[in-house]
């Protein structure tokens, strides 16, 4: 079992128990009445993204576990779901026929062989008018249409979220292709909507929100790495320095959604003149740090773009 893995069990036990927890105080239980979605959801793959997606939902008490029918290879790998009460299952074909919506959450190289699975199946009636969700990155709604269009009546939204929707602070975009229907698109995004920001966006932007939110988490997290590393290497422990890095960032992000101000002026508010904090944003500017982070949303979101063919 890989640490990621491990941890994201681990995460989703918690998430359960924790979930449990609240259903049991009565306002929560009214609330979660009024959200609840009637709706079978499947997920084809059960990975990093799937689970946040999953908890996610599941902790805001718009779906129960025993709503999600999740499918991936290794029967032994889908444990965690059976045991808190979702349907698993080895075969692709039976999430897609027996839910309403289902996310396909494969890597992108994966799912033509994913796709063929259900066209191969005895399940391929109970596939049509289905209303699929693909979270892939690279893959456009051309593409997924037309691997598809074996199922009659399908609808696809195309839609880019993140990790931390597993923590209800989410950042997700979406483009519905041809043939949605507003329900369709309401159900989609409740979904998104109850754990974190959405928003529809036109599909030729969605390879530049792949890049900026989409893998933006890994690259705060590596500026908070950096952060702590520095204030280790100036002499503070480790524990104190990524527990001040992580502060650091959840208060700077804060400030520019609470106050609304430019960040240049968030900035200044912060630079004393002659200060210490100047000292710092010229040994950023002359490192290039703007530049290369530029430089890193541009390489993503060409990535992202390449993904959707063939390797
Ligand atoms: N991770 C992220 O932050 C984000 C990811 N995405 C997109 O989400 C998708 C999934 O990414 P992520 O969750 O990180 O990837 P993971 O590798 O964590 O998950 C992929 C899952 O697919 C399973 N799988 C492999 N082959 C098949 C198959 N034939 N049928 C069904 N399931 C299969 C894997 O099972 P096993 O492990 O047993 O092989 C695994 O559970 C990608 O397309 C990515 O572009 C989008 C936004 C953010
Ligand atoms: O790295 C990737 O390709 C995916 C897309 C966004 C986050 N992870």
């Amino acid at each position: 079992m890989t640490y990621l893995r491990r941890y994201f069990m681990e995460q989703f036990i918690q998430g359960q128990k924790r979930t449990f927890n609240l259903s049991s105080c009565s306002s929560q239980k009214n609330e979660d009445s009024i959200k609840k979605i009637a709706k079978q959801i499947g997920f084809i793959g059960d990975g990093n993204m799937a689970k946040a997606i999953c908890r996610g939902i599941v902790n805001k008490g718009l779906v129960s576990y025993s709503q999600l029918y999740v499918s991936s290879p290794y029967i032994k790998n889908l444990d965690v779901w059976k045991q808190y009460g979702a349907r698993v299952s080895t075969d692709n074909s039976k999430v897609a026929a027996n839910t309403d919506i289902i996310f396909l959450a494969v890597k992108p190289h994966i799912l033509p062989e994913a796709v063929e699975q259900l066209c191969q199946s005895d399940n391929v009636d109970k596939i049509k008018n289905k209303l699929f969700v693909s979270i892939l990155a690279g893959y456009t709604l051309k593409m997924l249409e037309a691997l598809l269009s074996k199922f009659s009546g399908c609808r696809v939204i195309r839609v880019m979220p993140n990790t931390p929707m597993m923590i209800g602070e989410g950042c997700t975009a979406y483009c519905p292709g041809n043939n949605v229907s507003a329900e369709d698109i309401s159900v989609v995004k409740k979904i998104l909507e109850e754990s974190g920001v959405c928003e529809m966006v036109p599909e030729n932007h969605i390879n530049a929100v792949t890049a900026l939110s989409g893998g933006g988490p890994a690259f705060v997290y590596l500026m908070i790495e950096a952060l702590s590393d520095g204030a280790v290497k100036m002499g503070l422990h480790r524990d104190m320095a990524t527990k001040f890095a992580v502060q650091t960032v959840l208060g700077a992000a804060k400030m520019v959604k609470v106050t609304g101000k430019h960040t240049g002026e968030l900035k200044d508010e912060v630079c004393s003149a002659g200060g210490a904090t100047i000292a710092g944003i010229h040994a950023l500017e002359k490192a290039g740090v703007r530049g290369g982070i530029m430089n890193a949303i541009e390489a993503s979101a060409r990535r992202a773009l390449e993904l959707g063919k063939t390797e």
